[in-house]
This record gives C-alpha cells, sequence and structure tokens, in this order.
C-alpha cells in the first residue's frame, strides 16, 4: 500500500515537497478524506469536492499565505483548510468550540478574509493588492476564486469594473460549473455556456472587453494542465482572469448527479454516497413548504400573485410555484438587490409580489428596501426565511439583526408568526389587500404543527394575540420564541402568576394590548430571536416610556455579540434564549 501523501501535509509548504506526478494520488485522497468527515459531520459538500485540484494547484503554485488567496462564498475551502493546519480538527467543522465552515481571518493566517456571503472576493483582493501596491509589497500574488453563480452578482461586476482599469497583481478564477445551489441562470450563464463550447475564440470576450487577460476554458480538474496555466499566469502582469470548467461533487456519483441535493447533503454513506434517510411523513413541516405550499394555492386564486428569489429556490422551497406557475415565478439569481427593486417596480403596477429572501442575505439590499420599496410605500411581501439563528451556517447566516435593521424603516410592517398556521394565515391576508410593504420573519426547519393545512383565516395586522393569562409577570414573545416560552412557562409552578402574550407583529404594535398588559402586569419580559439592541424588546421599552408606565421590563435576546456556530440548541443555550434561560429569568422575577 503506498503510504498516504495526505498525511505529510500540515502545511503548503509540505505540499511544495511532493512531486507533481504524485499530486493526483493527494487529490484522491483530499475527496476521501473530506467525504468522509462531512459523511458524518454534515456541512458543504459538493462545492469543496469541485476544487480538489485546483485547491491543490494554487498551494502548490503560489507561496501562500504570503500570496493572497481569497474563496467566494467560502463553502468550497475545506480542501484548503485541510491544507493549512486544519486536518486534524476538520473533524470539529461547523460544530460549536470547532472550526467555522467558511474562511475566516482569526481562524488561520491563509483564510486571507472572511465569508459566507457570495460575491465579495474580487472586491477584497482587489483592495489587497491595491494596499500591495501603496505598501511596495512588489511581486506579491492576489487571487480570487468565484463560483458562476458568484460572479453574477452585482458586486463581482463592480469590482471586475474596477479592476479592469487597475494594474494589480490580480488574478480572479472563474470557477465554472454551470450550477449555484440550484442551476445558475441568466444571460451570463448563457454567454459561459458559449464561450466553454465554443473554447473561447469565437465569442468575443466579456472579460476582454473588462480589460483582462483572459485564459480557458481548461480542465479544472487536470493538476498538471491547472499548474502549468497558473505558472504562465504568475508572470502576466495586472488583473487576470483563468476560466476553468470544473464538475460540482466530482467524485462521488451520487454528488455529481444530484448536486442540487449534495450541495449540503447532509448525513450521507461514505461508502456508497447514499443519504442516510430520515423518516420525515410525520413530522411537522418545515416553514419553508409551508410557505412554498401556500403560495402554490394562493396563486391559483390570485394571478396577481408573482413569486421572487434571489438564487434559492430549494432552499425557499419557491420552486413549488417556478414549477407550477414558472412565468410568474423568476429566480433572479445572486442578486438581492435586484431581487427588491424588481420586486418594487412589478407592485407599481399592482402585481401581489412575495418576495423570499434569506433574513441574512436581505442585508445586502438595505438601500433599495428603504429607497425603492419603503420610501415609494410599495406593498411588496417580504418573506424573510432562516430568521433568528440559523445554527451551524454560524455568524454570517443567522438572521438575527431583520428585526433591528428594519423597525427604523417608515411604512414597513414587521410581522413574526409563531407557528406554521399562523404563516399560512398571514400569507392568505396580505395577498388581500395590503397598504404597506410588509416583512413576515420565520425561522430554518420544521415548526411544530403537524395538521397546518387548515382552511384560510385572515388575521388583522397589528394584532396580538393572548396565550395565558396571569397576574405578576407578562412575558411578551415574537415568532416561534413562543414555543420556548411556554415550554419555560410550564416548568414553573407558580405559572398561574404569567401570562404569556404572542405580539404577532413588532410594527405596528398592538397598542391596545400592550395598555392592556401594562396595567395588569408589574413585571413585564419581552423574548426574540434576534439582536437585543433596537428590537422588539426595544420597540416595547419605547411604548412603555411614551405612555409613562414604569412597570419594570426584562428584554431577552441576542446580546452585542455575532453567534458563531454551533447547533441553534446550543446558541440559544448560550444567548439565553433557552426555555431553561427564559426559565431562569423569569424565576428570578418571581
Ligand atoms: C449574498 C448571498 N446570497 C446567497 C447566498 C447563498 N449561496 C451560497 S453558495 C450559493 C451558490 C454559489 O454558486 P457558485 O458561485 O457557482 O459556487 P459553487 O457552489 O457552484 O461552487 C448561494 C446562492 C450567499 N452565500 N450569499
Ligand atoms: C453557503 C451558503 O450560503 C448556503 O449554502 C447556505 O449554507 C444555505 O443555507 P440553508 O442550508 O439554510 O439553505
Ligand atoms: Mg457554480
Amino acid at each position: 500500500m503506498s503510504k498516504s501523501l495526505l498525511n505529510s501535509v500540515q502545511f503548503p509548504a509540505d505540499l511544495r515537497k511532493i512531486r507533481q506526478q504524485d499530486l493526483p494520488q493527494l487529490a484522491a485522497e483530499l475527496r476521501e478524506f473530506i467525504i468522509n468527515i462531512v459523511a458524518t459531520k454534515e456541512g458543504h459538500l459538493g462545492a469543496s469536492l469541485g476544487v480538489v485540484e485546483l485547491t491543490i494547484a494554487l498551494h502548490y503554485v503560489f507561496n501562500t499565505p504570503d500570496d493572497i488567496l481569497v474563496w467566494d462564498v467560502g463553502h468550497q475551502a475545506y480542501g484548503h483548510k485541510i491544507l493549512t493546519g486544519r486536518r486534524d480538527n476538520f473533524h470539529t467543522n461547523r460544530q460549536m468550540g470547532g472550526i467555522c465552515g467558511f474562511p475566516k481571518r482569526d481562524e488561520s493566517e491563509y483564510d486571507a478574509f472572511g465569508t459566507g456571503h457570495s460575491s465579495t472576493a474580487i472586491s477584497a483582493t482587489l483592495g489587497m493588492a491595491i494596499a500591495s501596491q501603496l505598501t511596495a509589497a512588489a511581486g506579491r500574488q492576489h487571487i480570487a476564486v468565484v463560483g458562476d453563480a458568484s460572479i453574477a452578482s452585482g458586486m463581482a461586476f463592480e469590482a471586475l469594473n474596477h479592476a479592469g482599469v487597475t494594474n494589480t497583481n490580480l488574478l480572479v478564477i472563474l470557477n465554472d460549473n454551470a450550477i449555484g445551489i440550484d442551476p445558475s441562470v441568466g444571460s451570463l450563464k448563457d454567454y459561459l455556456t458559449r464561450v466553454t463550447l465554443d473554447n473561447a475564440p469565437e465569442t468575443d470576450n466579456i472579460f476582454e472587453a473588462l480589460n483582462f487577460k483572459y485564459s480557458g476554458p481548461i480542465d479544472g480538474h487536470d493538476i498538471d494542465v491547472l499548474i502549468s496555466e497558473l505558472k504562465k499566469l504568475q508572470q502576466v502582469d495586472g488583473p487576470k482572469l483563468l476560466h476553468i470548467i470544473t464538475k460540482k461533487g466530482k467524485g462521488l456519483r451520487q454528488a455529481e448527479e444530484d448536486q442540487v441535493k449534495y450541495h449540503a447533503p447532509g448525513k450521507f454513506d461514505a461508502e456508497t454516497g447514499n443519504l442516510v434517510k430520515k423518516e420525515t411523513a410525520h413530522l411537522p413541516p418545515k416553514y419553508q413548504d409551508v410557505f412554498g405550499k401556500t403560495i402554490v394555492e394562493l396563486a391559483a386564486q390570485n394571478e396577481k400573485i408573482v413569486g421572487i428569489t434571489p438564487a434559492m429556490p430549494t432552499g425557499s422551497s419557491l420552486k413549488y410555484m417556478m414549477d407550477a406557475y414558472p412565468d410568474r415565478a423568476f429566480d433572479v439569481g445572486i442578486a438581492e438587490q435586484h431581487a427588491v427593486t424588481f420586486a418594487a417596480g412589478l407592485a407599481t403596477q399592482g402585481m401581489v409580489v412575495y418576495c423570499n429572501i434569506y433574513s441574512t442575505f436581505l442585508q445586502r439590499a438595505y438601500d433599495q428596501l428603504i429607497h425603492d420599496v419603503c420610501l415609494q410605500n410599495l406593498p411588496v411581501i417580504f418573506c424573510l426565511d432562516r430568521a433568528g439563528i440559523v445554527g451551524e451556517d454560524g455568524a454570517t447566516h443567522h438572521g438575527i439583526f431583520d428585526l433591528a435593521y428594519l423597525r427604523c424603516i417608515p411604512n414597513l410592517i414587521i410581522a413574526a408568526p409563531s407557528n406554521e398556521i399562523e404563516l399560512r394565515n398571514l400569507l392568505y391576508t396580505v395577498q388581500k389587500k395590503l397598504e404597506h410593504p410588509i416583512a413576515i420573519r420565520y425561522p430554518r426547519g420544521r415548526g411544530q404543527i403537524v395538521d397546518w393545512e387548515k382552511s384560510f383565516s385572515e388575521i388583522k395586522i397589528g394584532e396580538g394575540r393572548k396565550l395565558k393569562s396571569g397576574s405578576e409577570i407578562a412575558v411578551l414573545s415574537v415568532g416561534n420564541m413562543a414555543y420556548n416560552v411556554t415550554e419555560a412557562i410550564n416548568a414553573i409552578s407558580e405559572k398561574k402568576l404569567l401570562g404569556h402574550y404572542d405580539l404577532r407583529f413588532v410594527k405596528p404594535l398592538d397598542h391596545d394590548l400592550l395598555h392592556q398588559v401594562f396595567r395588569q402586569y408589574n413585571k413585564i419580559v419581552t423574548v426574540e430571536d434576534g439582536v437585543v439592541k433596537g428590537g422588539f424588546g426595544g420597540a416595547i421599552a419605547e411604548f412603555a416610556s411614551e405612555n409613562n408606565y414604569k412597570n419594570l421590563i426584562k428584554i431577552i435576546g441576542i446580546g452585542d455579540y455575532f453567534p458563531e456556530h454551533g447547533s441553534v440548541e446550543q446558541l440559544q443555550e448560550q444567548a439565553g434564549l433557552s426555555p431553561e434561560k427564559i426559565r431562569e429569568v423569569i424565576i428570578s422575577l418571581l
């Protein structure tokens, strides 16, 4: 048996000692290593398998970390992590206290830029390249690896546009596998397909038009070809783009065949590649499916309904509508800013627009939300998926800022349904008649109600509801935090002293209900799965101050820090949002 090459590599300096002809063996070992660990620990699989050869070639040719390597999104950087000092703790990937699933500057000097959200790599790398010029770090190379879906985002184009008029040592590697999480979309994707088929010379080159020296397309799984091309480009001054063709999921048959599922497949059998089957028939639905299936039902009755997703049709379940009504459901690619203003345009014409965006990714379209939607009071329906703590994706992906960043925008209604039926009824309500934009936030994953497909009933905008009466302490919650609160209250023996109210709307607040609550209870506890500063509890404190109430108010939510990765339960415990932690706070007030 030949000796393991991977075991001889702690850092790229070790890799550079390996003979070039042995690198395919290293690639095979690295793939196997990734598959074995992701099979049980879960995480992003397909993207990392697709760049195994590229990762090896980059660290082989360039002098990382002095030469700078930036991975866009970073979900494809598992091989990079393993070859840069993190092989032995790769099994802790994405777990609490373990390494992060994305590059992270304070984790390694090889992680030149923290990522998670897409399309930032070219801007960041250009910044580093300009800094090198200004500090006379001559000869240093700056490499950004960007996927075909991510390069179609506005931010990536802005960076290419800028880089093209510099003479920086910038190398953009376009990793073209013709897919994002779901199949890539748009005319740039068509263009890249044409370039690939023509083998480049027949087609006017869009990157050359932007002053990049273009090379490729080349086979991104051929290490020798990659090494020789990278060495050539090392000698070329100015901005350059290397177009490589790869296969997402390369090396695991099922991952190659079902690239969408194997983007992040959950647990699977490392030997066979088959997914570990989960019995889900009797489980409550995912909030995403409540959204996806309900919108199809509503679209059948209301032909003005359209749906939008920026590149997350499967994750958001908008795919149900894309299948049922392909002309009325749009995957616009990784383009949150465009998605929001496109929604605004549709709304000006009387369309009923459900724009589904992960809470964390809406951060990118904040100006569009304010300037294009709310300022003009256009009744766009934003469905903010993955609100709250999302778990293993970690700090870059938690949807914990939305309440704070939305609450300050005039005209915008903010709702947080506490369960699947509430979500369904809200989705129904808002397509009937809506006079303002609305954001409806709900969490990742399953709720608690199996039997959710009830007939629709309307929810009055701005109306909260009492879940339980009490006399001493009122707990006010938003969204599915209601479940944690209920559990907390049920674990307290003096529960008859405790009232519980589901406010449903963070804006407008239900003033009538709040006046009752502030008169009936001495002490108020608020619970939200978002940052405390500027959030729901802040809104309640403002209400109290505006109305001269002197009740004691205790705000439970996420403090002034970025929660990292871990399970949702662990991170809620850490933030003080678990039933047990909520119980402790209530007891301390009794
Ligand atoms: C701003 C933003 N929007 C959406 C996402 C979700 N997302 C993560 S990876 C991905 C697809 C990336 O595709 P591509 O760049 O082609 O890389 P590949 O997965 O094919 O390697 C998407 C949409 C994100 N990370 N950031
Ligand atoms: C890398 C990335 O941004 C996505 O793959 C993200 O991890 C998807 O999250 P969900 O699994 O919650 O859809
Ligand atoms: Mg891709």
